[in-house]
């Protein structure tokens, strides 16, 4: 069996994995997508939640299995927060995923994630204007989600084909990538292994999903019945990866 054959068979496994433990995923969540991205994330099986309060959030991240830190919607509370949480993850060794949406808007923003890439994410993710001026990331598993995922960790890189352009018409759907990816790394300690099952469910569930939609509103409401219905079969019969050149 070849690397990229046990990848997918991995991936089906830990799909089912997912279900049965259904992880505590803590997310500290832009306010655009919140409701999105907690269903989505209950649909396929995990288990989210969102609170974002300085007070409390240490608590939160204590009980979770992984954490989601997205820079969405930032400000000075929510850094607060992020390094709060973030500290609870790095001492427990959980593990959490960093999305710097719209970091390539402001240099505040791309600042507070490059500290918190070098801080010890496990993985960070964004689309491609965002991980084009990420910059250097040594440690994290770096992925620049699009029509083709890009995986790259050391000089081992992963190219995951499975989507639809539908979900570029849809907020949240980088967002939700990312809380899935730290579902998935609840069950699966190895990160690319993780990664390539949350994106291989993710994009084989929105080619579903667009079978039946007319557009991206009914695509959104198919996506998540997509993700709910989601089979281990039906990952490995539809999952289309390949080693990235170079
Ligand atoms: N044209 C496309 N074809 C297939 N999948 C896509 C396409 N555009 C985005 N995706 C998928 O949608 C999700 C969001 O990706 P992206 O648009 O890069 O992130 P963001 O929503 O953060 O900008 C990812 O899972 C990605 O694989
Ligand atoms: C539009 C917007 N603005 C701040 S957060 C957000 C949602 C981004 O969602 P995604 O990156 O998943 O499209
Ligand atoms: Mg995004």
């Amino acid at each position: 069996m070849t690397d990229l054959s046990r990848l997918i068979e991995n991936a089906a496994a830990s799909l089912t994995h997912v279900r049965q433990r259904r992880p505590r995923v803590h997310c500290l969540m832009n306010t655009v997508v919140q409701k999105f991205v907690a269903d989505g994330l209950a649909a396929l099986g995990a288990n989210p939640s969102m609170t974002s309060s300085p007070d409390e959030v240490a608590a939160f991240a204590r009980r979770a299995d992984a954490l989601v830190v997205n820079l969405g919607t930032l400000d000075d509370g929510r850094r607060t927060a992020i390094r709060l949480a973030t500290a609870v993850a790095r001492d427990a060794g959980k593990p959490w995923i960093v999305d710097p949406v719209h970091c390539d808007y402001s240099p505040s923003r791309l600042a507070f994630a490059r500290e918190l890439i070098a801080s010890g994410a496990s993985v960070v993710r964004g689309n491609a204007s965002e991980m084009d001026i990420i910059g250097e990331v040594t440690e994290a598993l770096k992925i620049k989600t699009g029509p083709v995922d890009e995986l790259t960790l050391e000089r081992h890189r992963i190219r995951i084909e499975n989507g639809h352009p539908l979900m570029a018409q849809v907020t949240g759907t980088g967002c939700l990538s990312g809380a899935l990816i730290a579902a998935f790394m609840a069950v699966e300690p190895d990160r690319m292994k993780a990664a390539t099952g949350a994106l291989l469910a993710s994009g084989v569930a929105a080619e579903f999903a667009a079978n039946s939609s007319n557009g991206p509103g009914t695509f959104e409401a198919a996506f998540r019945d997509a993700l709910a219905a989601l089979r281990p079969e039906d990952i490995i019969a539809n999952a289309r990866i390949s080693h990235a050149e170079g």
